[in-house]
């Protein structure tokens, strides 16, 4: 089996593949490094991957935009989510009275702000494609530092100048795992939550998330309301709502809904139901595990 994932080797996106291939507890894995997300995430389409582990959305800067235009337009399937600790560490070559430039993903950058801005104002930053990208460059280049992972530091030998310097101490990234849709039931082992061997329907409903993509017919009053109101009937909570430009015109709108319960059960069926009359697009991207710790 091969994991797509953002690279090179050291990025979070290989730490989230980790803890995915532990938690399955799978053997003779692979895992194939991507330059950018979109490529990562493509993997599975165009079959160069038959997993693809990709960020989606961060606790500090929020949504990772690419992620979700991805999932729009693809014919992907969430198969699960992966929750990961960051703790962005300075890491160079040489002493920090060398530093000119700070490298990092753009997540990575905006993730250590008010970091940057206090302690390095002259510095220049410099976007990378992945926070692991900016720690093998500044391996060669002494007046370069990155913001990436403690891992990262020993994979491109570089110091901890300094560890935890994202600016606010909590920080998590979530990742999803896709396949491309469509998959063979003979990889459903792939959906079945921690400690539990039964089916879905089993379950209780926090134990699964679905995830689901909405175009409301046209602008009107109360649209959305009517949405979030088949949830409230149906007592189905609600565990993110986002939106994102649907790129057609300014202030049209695609929403991006997850909530408890797996497809397939009667009062998730119902209010996909109820959704789907009400809307001019409904996308259902995947019914997985939630992540447990
Ligand atoms: O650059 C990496 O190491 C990644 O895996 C990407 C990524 C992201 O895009 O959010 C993942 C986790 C951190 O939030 C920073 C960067």
């Amino acid at each position: 089996m091969i994991i797509g994932v953002l690279g090179p080797e050291g990025s979070y996106s290989e730490k989230a593949a980790q803890t995915w291939i532990l938690k399955h507890r799978l053997d003779s894995v692979g895992i194939q490094y991507f330059s950018d997300i979109e490529d990562a995430f493509l993997a599975v389409v165009q079959g160069k991957s038959d997993i693809s582990i990709v960020p989606i959305e961060n606790s500090i800067e929020g949504s990772v935009g690419v992620t979700l235009d991805l999932l729009l337009e693809n014919g992907v399937e969430i198969v699960g989510e992966i929750v990961v600790k960051i703790e962005h560490c300075l890491l160079s070559k040489g002493g920090p009275e060398k530093i000119k430039v700070i490298l990092s993903h753009p997540q990575g950058l905006a993730q250590c702000r008010h970091f940057l801005k206090k302690y390095f104002p002259e510095a220049e930053l410099r976007s990378t494609g992945s926070t692991s990208h900016a720690a093998r460059l500044a391996g060669e280049f002494e007046e370069m530092a990155a913001i990436a992972s403690p891992e990262a530091a020993e994979c491109y030998r570089l110091k901890v100048l300094l560890p935890n310097i994202q600016d606010r101490k909590e920080n998590y990234t979530r990742f999803i795992a896709l396949r491309a849709a469509g998959k063979s039931p003979a990889e459903q082992v792939l959906c079945v939550p921690d400690g539990e061997t039964g089916k879905p329907e089993n379950s209780s409903h926090s134990a699964f998330k679905t995830s689901i993509i909405v175009y409301l017919e046209k602008d009107r009053p109360g649209a959305l309301y009517e949405i979030l109101g088949a949830f409230a009937k149906n007592k189905i909570n609600l565990t993110r709502i986002e939106s994102r430009p649907s790129k057609k015109e300014l202030g049209d709108y695609y929403f991006y809904i997850d909530f408890e319960g797996h497809t397939g059960d009667v009062l998730i069926e119902e209010t996909l139901k109820d959704i789907k009359s009400k809307t001019d697009t409904l996308k259902i991207v995947g019914s997985y595990p939630a992540f447990k710790a």
